[in-house]
């Protein structure tokens, strides 16, 4: 009798993107993002941090201030790291798992790699206008968008 008490993929994925963010530096937010194929293969991952060759402790990390002193300016998304991480991986028809909704700007990305559907977990920024801009585009380009359910299990890891 095989064992029953598997994780399901929504649990695998999602908790691959979860696992995914704790890689990031960013003090407020830390995001995970993993792609997958229709045949359940994962294709790509990235999370939230400083372009290659920029110095995480040499980057602003603060959110607010002069803009060319706050990480936004240099932060590169999940998704998008995601995304071109994914470079020789054709995306067509691939899900994405997200730990935090996207913004407007990894929405662009993301409808024009062919992502066809967004699972997210979190979505702490829904009334932004970049969260608006992002569903506005999605609905457009046909981009499902599925809000995961937590299934309640909780797992621990011995790193
Ligand atoms: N979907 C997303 N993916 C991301 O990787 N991010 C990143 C950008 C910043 O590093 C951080 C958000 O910082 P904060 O505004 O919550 O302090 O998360 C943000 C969002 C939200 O749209
Ligand atoms: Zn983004």
């Amino acid at each position: 009798m095989k064992r029953t008490d598997y994780i399901n993929w929504d649990e695998y994925f999602m908790g691959i993107a979860l696992l995914t963010a704790m890689r990031s530096k960013d003090p407020s937010s830390q995001v995970g993002a993993c792609i997958v194929s229709p045949e359940n293969k994962i294709l790509s991952l990235g999370y939230n941090g400083m372009p290659i060759g920029c110095d995480d402790d040499a980057m602003p990390w603060d959110r607010e201030g002069e803009p060319l002193d706050t990480k936004y300016m240099y932060v590169c998304h999940a998704e998008l790291n995601a995304i071109l991480n994914s470079a020789h991986n054709n995306l067509k028809g691939a899900r994405v798992y997200v730990t935090l909704f996207p913004c407007n700007e990894c929405a662009k990305a993301i409808i024009q790699s062919g992502i066809s559907e967004v699972v997210y977990y979190g979505d702490k920024y829904h009334d932004s206008d970049s969260s608006v801009a992002a569903r506005f585009m999605f609905k457009k380009a046909g981009v499902r968008l599925t809000p995961y359910t937590p299934s309640g299990r909780r797992t621990e890891l011995e790193l």
